[in-house]
């Protein structure tokens, strides 16, 4: 199986210490091996049990208490510490040859988008021999509008950009969700640019038709900016991002290699559904 991880990111309050809870429970009923890990040095309660946790190193609370520093100073004051003692992290890892790491990460979006601290981690990671996988987690609330939508794809396109590795994107809370809502979010999700187009600049101010233009274009031209939903009241929507995550990843089916990077989403669900089938 080799070493994998998943690097859970995101805005503040989006879910990714819930997605990391509900990722344990489904792999303890499989019966599968999973390790959490804690990165959010501010985390004060989370629902899973973590294997590690940055807050056995340094918090927040120290460092707010000891150096005076605001939450977001002392955030970054803290990761910066974390990543000048990354043999520390090393150590608590060890030496394991086969591990799925999922790592719950904080949600100061400036962590990915300004600094390079995460990308050292994945470096390092990655030299210790993991492929590491991004999971973007959005909450679904925040995308209810076309312009919405494209200002989260944005956001996760600047992340997914600073830290060069593959992503799979997550919309979250689909369960608080009403059936017109539900529907909104998947005809987000499967329009095509031009659609996107009509439909962010039926509600906007015509000054911003050229920009939209512009954003959509971007985005189009990166072409890596796909969401998948998760209801976390739902097994099979669990089944379902976990599978997709361990094919972008390579976990599983003896490290057979599967090339996911261009499938559009409506091939990548028949692929999905194959393979949960089996
Ligand atoms: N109903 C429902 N609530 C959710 C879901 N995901 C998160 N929540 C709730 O949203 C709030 C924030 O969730 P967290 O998992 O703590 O979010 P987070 O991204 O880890 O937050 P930070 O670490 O503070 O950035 C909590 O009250 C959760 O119970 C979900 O899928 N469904
Ligand atoms: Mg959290």
């Amino acid at each position: 199986m080799g070493r994998k991880a998943q690097l859970v990111i995101g805005p503040a309050g989006s879910g990714k210490s819930t997605y990391t809870q509900t990722i344990q429970k489904h792999c303890e009923l499989s019966r599968r091996t999973v390790h959490c890990i804690n990165l959010d040095p501010a985390a004060e309660y989370f629902a899973y049990n973590p294997t590690i946790d940055i807050r056995d190193l340094i918090s927040l609370e120290d460092v707010t208490e000891e150096l005076n520093y605001g939450p977001n100073g002392g955030l970054v004051f803290c990761m910066e510490y974390f990543i000048n003692n990354i043999e520390w992290f090393k150590k608590q890892i060890g030496e394991f040859e086969d591990d799925y790491l999922i790592i719950d990460c904080p949600g100061q979006i400036e962590l990915y988008s300004h600094f390079s601290l995460m990308t050292k981690l994945i470096q390092e990671m990655q030299n210790w021999n993991y492929t590491v996988c991004g999971v973007y987690i959005i909450d679904c609330h925040f995308i209810l509008e076309p312009y919405k939508f494209i200002s989260g794809m944005l956001a996760c396109l600047s992340s997914m950009i600073q830290l060069e590795i593959p992503f799979v994107n997550v919309i979250s809370k689909m369960d608080l969700l009403g059936k017109q809502e539900r529907k909104t979010v998947k005809k987000f999700i499967s329009s095509n640019p031009q659609e996107m187009l009509r439909l962010v600049n039926r509600n906007n101010n015509p000054l911003f038709y050229k920009l939209n233009k512009a954003f959509i274009k971007l985005l189009q031209d990166f072409s890596l900016v796909g969401f998948t939903t998760l209801d976390i009241t739902d097994e099979d929507s669990i089944a379902r991002v976990l599978l997709q995550i361990d094919l972008t990843i390579q976990y599983g089916e003896d490290e057979e290699v599967y090339d996911t990077t261009n499938l559009p989403d409506e091939n990548m669900d028949d692929f999905i559904n194959q393979h949960l089938d089996n």
